[in-house]
């Protein structure tokens, strides 16, 4: 028989059965590998840890609340206000005489923040109270007063679910200081080292200017420098806090520069045409930024009377700044160290309250089109003035001329803002939720939630570890397909073979 030749035809694929075994295997890590990707990326329900800053400010009190996730206590960037209360009444400061109102008077923001902080937070929750300019100048007149207060708001606080840390008098410098963190950090600036937001702060009896000058490094005026390390980068702040220079304060003065002669009338041009007010002088020069200067045989009431005249207003809100004497190189008033400004600035509290009343948040608006806008504001008279403002607070609405011509001459010629740099300002009330103040920025501190260094970065970034997941996936699923073919169209892949 002639030599057979056996025309055979082997597959050199495995066996059907190791074909299913390795696409189960594949589809297996396929799922698997989704699934990780997306139990990733799912955004699971937050656990919060909580703060609470009480700002006890000359005119009155306010509450924050500030929330972080729990479990990034040391990150950057992810504290924000989450509640905010305001304490009715006036400031913890004119409890000086009652004392136990002071505490009393906290009770009702106090139950809303029992209310906001999750009841197994509450104890873990660190509470502060800051007390500012209004305590800065009762305890220059009256130290065991002011002692008073803090003890009876000590008393109030102790009794808190809350951690409770103490409540004490800020300096005018740390005012500043933490005013500024919390511009720069809540618009994360500190923590990309970007260039940093000037913070200029207007309460009622102090204001505040913050910023980082190149031409500042502290020498020749230490008292107005702070130095920081903050995510690695060092930071030299100019800060100075000019006491009495807040507007309820500045009021103050600049009538009591009009009544020194012991008037019984006063004709004010910051006021509008049509205002009448009978007033106390006991009550005018109740603080210490005037009372030194309270006239001899001064009568005991005056009558406030409006002329509404922004031209002669400026020349009288400027007589209270001096800017005779400066043994420094610069300086902006009252013989105050200041370089030169720089940068952008953020304008907050009373700048934001007042300019935004007026419409003049606008700072492209040319500086003489601001002037001239106020101009005509301050000639409305008072009771067109109410007509046209029915629903806002008296007191406020009376005052809005004089403020608005204070914060100008205080920007312009106390810190040297000129028609070119007044674009610089922004007035902002929040930054991404959180109110712009000091109180974030002390919490930040006494908390240690902004590092001295950059946080270490993580072995594998998160878009690093998408992409190698995203990889391999395209890589099994044509593992695969390859398998697939090979099984479902067998052709493609046989030889014939000759054994
Ligand atoms: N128009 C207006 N003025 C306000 C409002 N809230 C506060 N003010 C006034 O704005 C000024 C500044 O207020 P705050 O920033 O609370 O200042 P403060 O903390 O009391 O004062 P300091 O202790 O000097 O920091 C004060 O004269 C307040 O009377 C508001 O909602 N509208």
């Amino acid at each position: 028989m002639s030599a057979q030749r056996e025309m055979k035809e082997k597959n050199p694929w495995p066996t059907p059965v190791t074909i299913i075994i390795i696409i189960v295997i594949g589809v297996i890590a396929i799922v698997a590998l989704v699934t990780v990707a997306v139990l990733q990326n799912k955004s699971v329900p937050q656990k919060y840890k909580y703060g609470i800053v009480l700002d006890a400010g000359s005119s009155h009190t306010a509450l924050y609340i500030y929330q972080w996730p729990a479990e990034k206590d040391n990150n950057t960037g992810r504290v924000e206000q989450t509640h905010s209360c305001k304490v009715k009444g006036k400031g913890i400061s004119s409890y000086a005489s009652e004392p136990w109102k002071a505490g009393e008077s906290l009770k009702e923001c106090m139950g809303e923040a029992e209310n906001t902080v999750p009841k197994e937070r509450a104890h873990e929750t660190p509470l502060y109270l800051g007390a500012t300019a209004g305590m800065r100048l009762l305890d220059i007149v009256n130290s065991s007063a002011s002692k008073n207060v803090f003890q009876a708001v000590e008393k109030a606080l102790q009794n808190s679910p809350f951690s409770y840390q103490g409540a004490r008098i800020l300096s005018g410098q740390e005012e500043g200081a933490f005013g500024w963190v919390t511009v720069n950090y809540l618009d994360d600036r500190l923590k990309q080292g970007l260039k940093t937001t000037g913070a200029l702060d207007l309460g009622g009896a102090s204001t505040q200017i913050s910023f980082i000058s190149d031409n500042f490094d502290g020498s020749e005026s230490p008292i107005n420098s702070v130095n920081f390390r903050l995510y690695g980068n060092d930071y030299n702040l100019y800060t100075h806090s000019f006491l009495c220079y807040g507007k309820d304060q500045v009021l103050k003065m600049v009538l009591a520069n009009q009544t020194q002669s012991g008037a019984t009338t006063v004709l004010d041009p910051c006021f509008h045409s049509g205002y009448n007010e009978t007033k106390n002088y006991s009550v005018l020069y109740d603080s210490p930024c005037v009372s030194g200067r309270k006239p001899q045989e001064a009568p005991e009431k005056f009558d406030h009377i409006g002329k509404g005249n922004f031209q002669e207003c400026q020349k009288a809100v400027k007589s209270v700044f001096n800017f005779t004497f400066c043994k420094h190189s610069r300086c902006s008033f009252n013989g105050v160290f200041q370089p030169p400004l720089q940068g952008p600035f953020g304008a907050f509290s009373a700048y934001y309250f007042v300019m935004n009343f007026l419409n003049l948040t606008d700072t492209s608006m040319p500086l003489e089109t601001v002037k001239q806008k106020l101009s005509q504001y301050c000639g409305t008279s008072w009771d067109k003035i109410k007509r046209q403002h029915p629903t806002v607070n008296v007191k406020y609405l009376a005052e809005y001329c004089f403020s608005g011509t204070y914060i100008l001459t205080l920007l312009t010629e106390g810190y040297d803002f000129t028609a070119e740099t007044y674009s610089n300002i922004k007035f902002i009330k929040k930054i991404k939720g959180s109110d712009a103040g000091w109180t974030l920025g002390y919490m930040l501190n006494l908390t240690n939630m902004i590092p001295a260094e950059a946080p270490d970065s993580p072995p594998l970034p998160h878009a690093g570890y998408v992409s190698i997941v995203t990889l391999m996936t395209i890589l099994l699923i044509g593992l695969l397909l390859f398998v697939a073919l090979r099984i479902f169209w067998p052709r493609c892949s046989k030889k014939t073979q000759i054994v």
